[in-house]
């Protein structure tokens, strides 16, 4: 089987507070994105939104009709984002192939029919992290390069937490109906990703943790504010946020990740930030 869905049902606060270690992971951590010569997509009712990972090996691989969204073709009603987070490949979109290095990006507007995906070189395969969204309209298709991602530098050294946040899908660098996505990277020795902690009742989110040595884990801190937990993630495993929970972690060694949202709005700085005092 090249294509497989798994779909996740919203958990609310009130179940996730009561849920055990493996409880918290069935319901938000995603596993196992990139299985060589298979496209995995896992189908969330948190906004709708599709998380997937693609490698191709020595055979293109293809994301066609998917029975889950209820349309002939995957991207009928839906737009997407990739990024691809492995070694140089390519995606046709619409019969175009566009080719994207590491560390690339393309926004694909409503309609544009199958997707089609390849690796340059099978020994080290693209790895094309996906994210769509219910669409109301067509916006163009665009290829999104690193120069081209809006930077915005944040947190300090003496914090642990000396990051850039490159956005790639962002009303400032092209036109999208609801995705915003993006790439935060950290300064040598920085570790915390999101602190001072936040929530954004108003859009879901979905962290993929990538770049990290075999042995590095990321404790991610969830839940309300007052009701905390932690997931430790892997290199490549990805995490579900609703909209009440916060999303933060901290890295035993260097690390990088890519966020997506979903929602109401496209306001990146639409975010209710949590005092100290009220985490818990
Ligand atoms: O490092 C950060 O801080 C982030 O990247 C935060 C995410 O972009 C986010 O949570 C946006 O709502
Ligand atoms: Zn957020």
């Amino acid at each position: 089987m090249t294509l497989s869905v798994s779909v996740r049902q919203a958990v609310g606060p009130e179940d996730a507070a009561r849920r055990n270690t493996q409880g918290l992971r069935d319901g938000f951590v995603i596993e196992g994105l990139f299985r060589p010569g298979e496209v995995n997509l896992t189908y969330s009712h948190l906004d709708r939104m599709i998380v997937g990972g693609v490698a191709p090996t020595d055979k293109n691989l293809e994301i066609g009709h998917v029975a889950e969204t209820g349309t002939d073709s995957f991207l009928e009603r839906r737009e997407a984002a990739v990024i691809n987070i492995g070694g140089a490949g390519t995606v046709s979109v619409g019969g175009r192939d566009h080719s994207l290095g590491f560390q690339e990006a393309i926004y694909i507007g409503m309609g544009e029919g199958a997707l089609g995906f390849a690796s340059d070189d099978p020994a080290t395969p693209a790895l094309f992290y996906i994210l769509s969204a219910p669409a109301h309209r067509t916006c163009p298709t665009v290829h999104i390069t690193r120069e081209m991602a809006r930077k915005v530098h944040l947190g300090s050294a003496e914090e642990s937490n000396h990051r850039t946040i490159n956005q790639y899908v962002h009303p400032d660098v092209c036109e999208s109906c609801q995705l915003l996505v993006g790439l935060t990277m950290f300064e040598p020795g920085s570790v915390w990703n999101t602190m001072p902690a936040h929530v954004h009742d108003r859009r879901m989110e979905v962290y993929l943790y990538f770049g990290m040595a075999a042995a590095t884990r990321i404790f991610h801190f969830m839940g309300e504010p007052g009701e905390t937990r932690h997931v430790v993630l892997k290199n490549h495993e990805a995490v579900l946020s609703p909209g009440w929970s916060i999303h933060s972690g901290a890295g035993t060694g260097r690390y990088a990740f890519i966020w997506a949202m979903a929602g109401d709005n496209m306001s990146f700085t639409d975010m209710d930030k949590v005092p100290m005092d009220a985490l818990r």
